[in-house]
């Protein structure tokens, strides 16, 4: 469904020189699977992440959806694109636009995206919600007036709205205590069977990892530039869950 091509990220980090954060890397998300991503913190993991929603360009290398770049598509196919591929960020405010209730910003995904018939849509929502366990008083409040932990899972019920074939979750469960955890895991399981959805479920739990996830992707250190102090070099090598020593 979604293929990372050969996919090369830097960022600059002064003069002439630049951080390598994605060398290479390809990786194929397939309908239905759920992939795992570990690896040690600033290895380029929510790069990865924004890379494949297309918020951030790879320097080389292209993402495919369904074999269509996302950088050429047309309109039509790239509504199709942001309908079906969505994404938890790992800072979740960053979902929703300050300005706006809660309420007003999950309705505009009904504006762009056709989920259901509009006399539909208030009980979606609130069903929805209580999926995530966030009770819909909620609805009124702005951004800046919620916990981590309930913005968290407003962002997981914005990203599932649309019933998506590929959600990226970032840390998306990591401001929630263990039993609304495991709600949210229930939800996302039921999506998957419903639906077939995909995920690509970033994390540094690796117990999590290994309980939620057919398939773990370690993102590992591979040395690095023979001059290069700067440069890092990292690839995403598939690894056992069971050797969580190599994240
Ligand atoms: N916009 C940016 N400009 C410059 N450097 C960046 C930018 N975004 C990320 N980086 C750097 O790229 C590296 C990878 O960051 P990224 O957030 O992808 O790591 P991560 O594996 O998700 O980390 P963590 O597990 O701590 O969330 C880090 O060194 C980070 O500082």
């Amino acid at each position: 469904m979604l293929a990372l091509e050969s996919i090369t990220k830097s960022y600059p980090t002064g003069f002439r020189r630049r951080n390598v954060v994605l060398a290479d890397v390809s990786l194929l998300l397939t309908q239905g699977r759920i992939i795992g991503l570990v690896g040690p913190s600033g290895c380029g993991k929510s790069t990865l992440g924004h890379i494949i929603l297309g918020l951030e360009q790879p320097d080389r290398g292209r993402v495919l959806f369904h074999g269509r770049d996302i950088r050429h598509m047309n309109r039509s196919s790239k509504m199709e694109f942001r309908k079906n591929v969505q994404m938890v960020p790992q800072h979740p405010d960053a979902a929703f636009n300050p300005r706006l209730s809660i309420g007003a910003s999950l309705r505009e995904v009904f504006r762009f995206h056709a989920v259901c018939p509009r006399h539909e849509q208030a009980d979606y929502l609130e069903a929805t919600l209580q999926h995530v366990c966030v009770p819909p008083e909620l609805l009124k409040r702005h951004p800046m007036q919620l916990s981590g932990g309930e913005i968290q899972r407003l962002a997981i019920a914005r990203a599932i709205l649309t019933k998506p074939a590929l959600v990226v979750l970032d840390e998306a469960t990591s401001m929630v205590d263990v039993s609304v955890q495991a709600a949210v895991i229930h939800t996302l399981r039921d999506l998957h069977r419903e639906h077939d959805t995909a995920y690509l479920f970033i994390t540094h739990d690796m117990a999590l990892a290994n309980a939620f996830c057919d398939e773990i992707l370690c993102m590992e250190r591979r040395g690095g530039l023979p001059n290069g102090v700067v440069a890092k070099r990292y690839s995403v090598v598939q690894s056992l869950a069971e050797e969580p020593s190599a994240v």
